[in-house]
C-alpha cells in the first residue's frame, strides 16, 4: 500500500469518526467477535472501547459465570441493564454488548434510540468453532453448545435484526470485518 493511499485512507476514518456522533454498540451471538472486533474498530475510528461483559465484571468484582453460579441469570441480567445504561449515558465510541443484552426490550431501545446498533452476524459452525476456545460463557456448560446456540440463535436473531446495520462475519480475519463494518457505516451516515 503506498502512503498516499494509506494517507487519504487516515483522512477519511477521520472524517467518518467525525460524523459518528453516537455510541456504535455491537450485538450479536457469544463468540459472534463483539469484543475482539469491538476494540479493533474504536482502534480504527481512534475512539475509546468498553466492553460490557467486563464492566460488569468489574462492578460485581466477580466473573459473568461466578455471578450466574451465586445468583443466577435473572439478577444478571439486571446488572447488565444498569450497566449499559451507564455506558450508554457515558457516551463511549464503541461498546461490546454480551450476547443476551440486546434481546432485553430495555436495553434495545434505549440502545436503538441514542447508539447505533451493529449486528453481528455468523453461521453456526463458525459459531461453535469460535466459543470453543474459551470456557467462560456460563450459558454454553449447560448442554450441547451447538444446541444450545442453534436454540439461541432462533429465539434471539428477530431481536438482533432491529439493529441499525447488519454485518456477517462468517470468514477470513478480524480487520475484514472491520472494514465491511466501516463500509456500511459510511453508506449509513
Ligand atoms: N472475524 C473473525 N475472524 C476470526 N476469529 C474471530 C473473528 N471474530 C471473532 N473471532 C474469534 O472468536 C472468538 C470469540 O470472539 P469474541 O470474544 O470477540 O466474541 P463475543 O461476541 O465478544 O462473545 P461474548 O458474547 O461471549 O462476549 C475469539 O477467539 C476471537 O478472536
Ligand atoms: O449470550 C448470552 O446470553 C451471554 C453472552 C456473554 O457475552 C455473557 O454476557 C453471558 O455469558 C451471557
Ligand atoms: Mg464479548
Amino acid at each position: 500500500m503506498s502512503n498516499a493511499h494509506s494517507s487519504s485512507q487516515n483522512e477519511d476514518l477521520t472524517a467518518l469518526a467525525g460524523r459518528i456522533t453516537r455510541p456504535l454498540v455491537l450485538v450479536g451471538l457469544m463468540g459472534v467477535g463483539k469484543s475482539t472486533i469491538g476494540r479493533r474498530l474504536a482502534n480504527a475510528l481512534g475512539r475509546d472501547f468498553v466492553d460490557a461483559d467486563e464492566e460488569i465484571e468489574r462492578a460485581a468484582d466477580r466473573s459473568v459465570s461466578e455471578i450466574f453460579e451465586a445468583h443466577g441469570e435473572a439478577y444478571f441480567r439486571d446488572g447488565e441493564r444498569r450497566v449499559i445504561a451507564r455506558l450508554m449515558e457515558e457516551g463511549h465510541g464503541v461498546i461490546a454488548t454480551g450476547g443476551g443484552a440486546f434481546v432485553d426490550a430495555e436495553t434495545r431501545a434505549l440502545v436503538l434510540e441514542q447508539g447505533l446498533a451493529i449486528w453481528l452476524d455468523c453461521d453456526l459452525d463458525t459459531l461453535v468453532e469460535r466459543t470453543s476456545r474459551k470456557n467462560t460463557r456460563p450459558l454454553l456448560k449447560t448442554g450441547d453448545p451447538r444446541q444450545i446456540l442453534r436454540d439461541l440463535k432462533e429465539k434471539r436473531s428477530a431481536a438482533y435484526a432491529q439493529a441499525q446495520i447488519h454485518v456477517v462475519t462468517d470468514e477470513g480475519p478480524h480487520e475484514a470485518t472491520v472494514a465491511r463494518i466501516l463500509q456500511e457505516l459510511a453508506a449509513w451516515q
